[in-house]
């Protein structure tokens, strides 16, 4: 995490004083963080992956209302159900291999190990500034979950007939749970429910959510929910750390505040920033 945090920045000294797509440069981050810790020394080949997940994320997304007429779909495929299927031959064979080759490496003994001190001090180091500061990272990532919660609804097939409250849900029926509605109703979060207040979060989760926990769920809820929660809020820590310990950044003019879902909530028109170099003054 670090170490790519770094190849970011050094990007970025291209831009300073100048304006940045953010949003494609976390992009690139997070899918060259994830591919070296999930896939190693082949995180290139991971990275390609992640390129054709993107690419299937599109697929789908553009294809979500198309109605198929079951059966039929099957001898009638359209350009994007080849390329679908395609595509997910090509990530499973890449998959099998790697994880083959993983296995063997781990027989062998060949697999890097961590820097968990340095990970150990950087939390422990946040966690002492969470206690003095006002406003902590945590509030401002649990702000930026609940007002734009990258997973848009979460999904239940209820196994046996349940009352919920005046409503019947028969078994196997399929539920939709909105995250997006829940984050945003102000019943739970008050009438400031579509600002963005991370300060709502500073006395915990019953008080910001009046007493309704599992209102905020960005990372579902449950046995199934995410596992990749801890990875994430960490990954978010130590980006965000190194780069405020570097620049400053306004909104650029020419930004366009336009969410949308692609598979997960998007910047339509991306997230433009100038950044400003950071001189921390000397005590
Ligand atoms: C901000 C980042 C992320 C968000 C908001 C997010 C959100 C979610 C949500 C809402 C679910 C569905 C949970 C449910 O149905 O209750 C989910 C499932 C899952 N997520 Fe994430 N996720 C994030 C990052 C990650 C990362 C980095 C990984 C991998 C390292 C990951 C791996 C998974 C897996 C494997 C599941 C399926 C869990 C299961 O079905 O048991 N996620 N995620």
């Amino acid at each position: 995490m670090i170490a790519s945090s770094e190849i970011m920045l050094e990007r970025w000294r291209h831009y300073e004083s100048k304006e940045i797509d953010v949003f494609l440069e976390f992009k690139v981050l997070t899918s060259e963080i994830i591919s070296k810790t999930a896939f190693g020394s082949s995180y290139l080949e991971g990275q390609h992956i992640f390129d054709m997940l993107t690419r299937m994320a599109h697929i789908i997304s553009g294809n979500s209302y198309r109605i198929r007429i079951p059966g039929i779909g099957f001898f009638l495929k359209t350009s994007d159900d080849i390329e679908s299927e395609n595509l997910e031959a090509t990530i499973r064979n890449s998959f099998m291999k790697m994880m083959k080759r993983r296995e063997q490496e781990a027989m062998l003994g060949d697999i890097d190990g961590y820097g968990n001190d340095f990970f150990g001090f950087l939390l422990e180091a946040y966690h002492d500034s969470d206690k003095t500061k006002k406003i902590s990272m945590s509030m401002v990532i649990n702000e930026s979950l609940r007002l734009y919660s990258p997973i848009v609804a979460v999904t239940r097939r209820v196994e046996r007939e349940i009352k919920m409250g005046k409503i019947t849900v028969p078994a196997n029926m399929e539920v939709i749970i909105s995250t997006l509605a829940v984050h945003q109703n102000p019943e739970i979060w008050g009438e400031d429910v579509h600002l963005f207040k991370p300060e709502r979060f500073a006395e915990g989760l019953a008080k910001a959510t009046n007493n309704n926990i599992a209102a905020f769920f960005p990372f579902g809820l449950g046995p199934r929910n995410c596992v990749g929660v801890s990875f994430s809020i960490t990954e978010t820590k130590v980006a965000l750390s190194m780069i405020l310990q570097r620049y400053r950044f306004t909104l650029s003019p020419t930004y366009a505040h336009c969410p949308v879902e692609v598979l997960t909530m998007c910047p339509q028109h991306g997230v433009q920033v100038i950044l400003q170099p950071y001189e921390p003054k000397l005590l």
